[in-house]
């Protein structure tokens, strides 16, 4: 069996590489870093180091690596998969889609065996917006054909990778914990299925759970100390105000999936006190930067902020730490971040109402516009401390 992984960074090589190899499948990348590319060519393994005590170190091998670039190579190879994943970035999805479509017009010529693509981002509805933008480069007769023998079921994935600083390039070090969670709604009848991998016929309770959960939490954190001077998520953490604030977000956004999603209490309680514990391990250290990255991709309005923010107000509630966090992205000024950059130069611009609007897409009316709002301008005033 063969898997085509779009994305040989961090989570395509520390989680979902390895769980395609060791569910037995040789497992081809698709990336658009050249030295990544030839080292995996080269070598046809890498390791993933466990961030524990005892830092259990697994070789993932049969593996090698193709050119992203080169749109003849992409096709050939989804032409002759037997899975595509990918972990890109949800932004990029549109710029691997003509490949894939490529690859899926030869796989009907030949008449091919049915096909799973599944996205692995950090996304509400990452396969289906990888499908949308495939079908744009697809002919409406393509289309019905591809409707009947490929299918883009959604994914909700977690496993924490920060950026890595190896003396190996292609080594990973990572969390043992992880989750992958498949819809097998949108699966196609007779199904292989993937071991570690856990089939839901119904998502959205996971991944909101997941996104609201762990990443609007780790955001928090990433913002709020970012805010303090803080590099790392675990020096963040490890101060007590940074620390009592985040759980607080999560249990504004725990409110919400309790009411809408009906989790038990006292289970969700126990959830967010292992992520809690995932965003302090030890072993691992997690940048602020990274966390925080593409602001305006994580103000939008479908992402682990405003999405919670707007469900919570629906309900009555008052999301007053998620429009706090709001506010700290706001603040975010990485100079590295081209995201970070934009919202400065448009808060310079444009002014904080219309700019608190334009990536939000809450109106300046809104009661959440305003917290956030007055919260920005606290937060500029001063420091957490
Ligand atoms: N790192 C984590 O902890 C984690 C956990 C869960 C989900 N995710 C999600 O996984 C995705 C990837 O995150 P990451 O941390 O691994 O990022 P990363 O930057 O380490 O990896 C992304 C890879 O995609 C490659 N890439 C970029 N454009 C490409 C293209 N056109 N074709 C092929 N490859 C291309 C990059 O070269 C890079 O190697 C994101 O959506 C992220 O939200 C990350
Ligand atoms: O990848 P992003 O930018 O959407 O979010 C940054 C982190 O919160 C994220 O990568 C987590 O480490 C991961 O989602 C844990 O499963």
């Amino acid at each position: 069996m063969r898997a085509v992984h779009f994305g040989a960074g961090n989570i395509g090589r520390g989680f979902i590489g390895l769980i395609l190899s060791q569910a037995g499948y040789e497992v081809i990348f698709s990336d658009v870093n050249d030295s990544l590319v030839e080292l995996l060519q080269e070598r046809k393994s890498y390791t993933v180091r466990l961030a524990n005590e005892d830092q259990e170190t697994f070789t993932v091998s049969n593996v090698t690596a193709i050119n992203g670039k080169n749109l003849e190579d992409v096709a050939r190879a989804v032409a002759e998969a037997d899975l595509v994943t990918t972990a890109v970035g949800v932004n990029i999805l549109k710029h691997i889609a003509a490949g894939i479509a490529k690859g899926i017009e030869m796989r009907i010529e030949r008449g091919a065996a049915p096909l799973h693509i599944i996205a692995c981002e950090n996304a509400i509805g990452g396969s289906t917006q990888l499908k949308e933008h495939v079908y744009a480069h697809l002919s409406e007769y393509l289309r019905d054909k591809v409707d009947a023998s490929i299918a883009f079921p959604d994914a909700a994935v977690d496993r924490i990778v920060p950026i890595q600083h190896n003396e190996d390039p292609l080594q990973v070090t990572v969390e043992p914990f992880y989750e992958w969670v498949v819809d097998e709604s949108q699966m196609l009848e007779g199904f292989h299925r993937i071991e570690g991998i856990h089939y839901v016929k119904h998502l959205e309770p996971y991944i909101e759970r997941k996104l609201f959960t762990v990443n609007t939490g780790h955001c928090s954190a990433a913002y709020l100390g970012y805010l303090d001077g803080f590099t790392t998520i675990q020096d963040a953490m490890a101060n007590s105000q940074i620390a009592s604030l985040v759980r607080h977000v999560m249990h504004e956004t725990g409110a919400l999936l309790i009411e809408k999603h009906g989790f038990d209490l006292a289970q969700h309680e126990q959830y967010i006190d292992k992520i809690l514990n995932r965003f302090i391990n030890p072993y691992l250290i997690d940048e602020v930067t990274r966390v925080g990255r593409s602001p305006i991709r994580k103000l939008s309005i479908n992402d682990r902020l405003v999405r919670p923010a707007l469900q919570a107000y629906e309900l009555g509630m008052k999301p007053t730490y998620l429009a706090m966090v709001m506010a700290a992205a706001f603040l975010f000024n990485d100079q590295e971040d081209p995201e970070a950059a934009q919202i400065q130069a448009d808060l310079r611009k444009l002014g904080v109402t219309q700019t608190i609007t334009k990536y939000t897409n809450i109106a300046e009316d809104h009661m959440i516009h305003e917290m956030i709002k007055t919260q920005y301008e606290q937060l500029k005033q001063s420091d957490l401390s």
